[in-house]
């Protein structure tokens, strides 16, 4: 985490520029190749995968404490990275279906952890592009750390594409840093600002405007649930409308 931050701290050499949208191609953009369109190889994504895995685990037991998954029959995980977040529902709930979607070459190195944990028939795990759509099929899809990295047009049109996949009464759960939040603003509206605005793509926003994207997006209610570290991670639980069967 501090190595990667060795870039941060050069793409920030002229803040001037960088705020101005005049600084030259930055090293954080190269570092997440997803944020200019690109989905990279296994080389390529294992420094991003291996540096958000880090902190997955903690981030998974904050939101898992805040909102109960008892109830889930099919859990997907939408950028769900190298599993941790799904080995923790696994920990805690023995009945759901867990599929975890991301990019072809990081679900490859989710699937081969998994494996080494002992979980390949617990958890199955799926390559694709989210911009292109998600499969159907989960009554749950979780976004943990995806909306903040995208802007506003692909980050709604995430949004859509998970209210589409969902059976009527299905379940979306939001987890991320949010602006504006209480006590926290150095670190959800100044540090996130300036590291997404450095990755070139995405911005921390707050959760009144999260609920207004999922109001547009067709979700019918949303509702926080209070986390421990809500400076690291805070939770919106979207409901689509109707009864699942
Ligand atoms: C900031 S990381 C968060 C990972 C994980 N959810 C976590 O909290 O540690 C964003 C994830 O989204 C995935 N991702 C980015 N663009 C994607 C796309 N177009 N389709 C599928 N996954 C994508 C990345 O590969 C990465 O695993």
């Amino acid at each position: 985490m501090i190595e990667h931050h060795a870039l941060l701290y050069a793409d920030l050499a002229d803040p001037v520029a960088l705020l101005r949208g005049q600084a030259p191609p930055t090293g954080l953009a190269r570092y997440w190749p997803y944020a200019s369109g690109l989905s990279g190889d296994a080389p390529t994504v294992a420094p991003y995968s291996g540096l958000m895995g880090a902190s997955q685990a903690l981030i998974a037991e904050d939101v898992l404490d805040a909102c109960d998954l008892s109830g889930v029959r099919h859990l997907m995980d939408v950028g769900g990275g190298e599993g941790a977040f799904l080995q923790a529902v696994a920990g805690r709930h023995a009945t759901p279906r867990l599929t975890l979607f991301d990019l072809p070459a990081v679900a490859e190195r989710a699937a081969s952890r998994l494996a080494q944990a002992g979980l390949e028939g617990r958890i199955a795990c799926r390559g694709g592009d989210f911009h292109g759509g998600l499969p159907t099929g989960a009554d749950t899809i979780s976004l943990v750390r995806i909306v903040h990295d995208h802007d506003d047009e692909p980050a709604l049109a995430l949004l859509r594409a998970a209210h589409a996949a969902l059976p009527p009464g299905g379940t979306l759960l939001l987890a991320e840093p949010m602006a504006g939040t209480p006590g926290a603003e150095p670190v959800g509206d100044a540090y996130f600002g300036f590291y997404l605005l450095a990755m070139g793509s995405g911005r921390p926003r707050r959760a009144e405007e999260l609920r207004a994207m999922l109001r547009t997006a067709g979700f019918a209610v949303t509702h926080e649930h209070p986390t421990r570290r809500p400076l690291l991670t805070r939770v919106l639980k979207a409901q689509k409308t109707g009864r699942l069967k």
